[in-house]
């Protein structure tokens, strides 16, 4: 449908800071809103889902929250949409069934899009229905907190920040439950994050702010890729790339995926199902380049590539983007290397992978 898209053009002018976004983003999938503190991703989600008053345009997959030009401007509670804060507020004194129950009795029959039973199986909250949030570990009163924001059936969902206040292992627990609302219901996600972990595993695609304004969006596997952006500077600099799984070696826990540049082998303790569909994390300090296909290495991987762009990264190093079918990685090595190869653009090279990771 060629109305799925969400559009965003707003203006917010406060003592210190102005906000001034065109966001046009894909009306379906997982959308991040990335940058550093302060540099307007709150102000911007808020602004969308009309708790701030910023001038401007809102329309979502067809459905218009606001025009100012039109003198339309939908107050938050009838633009169709579930907000996850980074905390869970949770109403202590009701039990999970009733915090979830509780936006869904104003929701009509009419809205109700999504399968309750089928959200709370999909978050893994069947369980603990009869619980008090304070008898909750905090990854589960996230999962609460987003099914309680998904059963209302929004035609948006509105996450801030949604991890950050949890640990590392609450983290990792929380993360294949976005997954799998992301593999099962067909609503937009507009997810706020300043990890760029979570935003190379879950995002489709990327809107990258400064100081208030739209630095660059496009799809995450090419925002991740660009040199002239920040996101690919410096060690944690890291390339995805989306794949099949072909086949899986109990003997040897080799798991072997192709993507349109060939193919990657990867230890996978845990065997993925043959067939399905699988991103991969390939982070740029684990590529190495050589002039010649290597030989007798221990590395599994070795693919050949187009070095694209060439630059500077941190003092010693460089980092090369390079293409392999159309898929996008980067390599980070020493300036040095950089210069004894003569690295260019257009060159064909063979890049090694040392590690790649599943991210889902
Ligand atoms: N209620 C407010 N009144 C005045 N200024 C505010 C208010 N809320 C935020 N700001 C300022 O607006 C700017 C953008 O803040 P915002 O919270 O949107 O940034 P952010 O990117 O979400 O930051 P963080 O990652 O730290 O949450 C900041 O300069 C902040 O200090």
């Amino acid at each position: 449908m060629n109305d799925r898209v969400i559009s965003a053009r707003l203006q917010l002018q406060r003592a210190d800071f102005v906000l001034d976004v065109d966001l046009q983003l894909p009306g379906q999938g997982i959308t991040a809103l990335f940058g550093p503190s302060g540099c307007g991703k709150t102000t911007c989600l808020r602004s969308i889902a009309g708790l701030e008053r910023a001038q401007g345009q809102v329309r979502v997959n067809g459905h218009v929250w606001q025009d100012d030009a039109s003198r339309c401007w939908l107050p938050t509670h009838r633009r169709g949409l579930g907000y996850v804060f980074q905390e869970a507020s949770l109403f202590p004194h009701l039990s999970v069934h009733d915090n979830i129950h509780y936006g869904l009795r104003r929701t009509p029959v009419a809205r109700q899009r999504v399968a309750l039973e089928h959200l709370l199986e999909l978050l893994g909250i069947t369980q603990l229905l009869g619980r008090k949030p304070a008898t909750l570990s905090g990854g589960e009163r996230q999962r609460v907190a987003i099914a309680r924001a998904l059963a209302t059936s929004p035609q948006m969902l509105l996450m801030d920040e949604p991890l950050s206040a949890l640990d590392a292992e609450r983290k990792a627990e929380v993360l294949p439950y976005l997954d799998r609302l992301q593999a099962h219901l067909d609503i937009p996600v507009l997810y706020v994050s300043h990890a760029l972990d979570e935003v190379a595993r879950l995002a489709s695609h990327l809107v990258l702010l400064r100081a208030g304004r739209v630095l660059a969006q496009g799809a995450t596997a090419t925002m991740l890729s660009r040199l002239d952006l920040p996101l690919s500077q410096g060690d944690t600099a890291t390339a995805v790339i989306d794949a099949r799984v072909l086949a899986h070696d109990a003997a040897t826990h080799l798991s072997t995926l192709a993507f349109d540049g060939g193919h990657l082998r990867l230890i996978t303790p845990q065997p993925p199902v043959v067939g399905s569909q699988r991103r991969l994390r390939i982070q740029a300090r684990d590529v190495s380049l050589c002039l010649q296909p290597p030989q007798h290495s221990s590395i599994l991987n070795s693919l050949p590539a187009t070095v694209q762009s060439v630059r500077a990264d941190s003092p010693g190093y460089a980092m090369v983007a390079l293409r392999t079918g159309s898929a996008k990685l980067l390599a980070r090595i020493s300036q040095h290397s950089a210069q004894q190869l003569n690295i260019q653009p257009q060159q064909p090279v063979f890049i090694q992978v040392k590690s790649v990771a599943l991210l889902d």
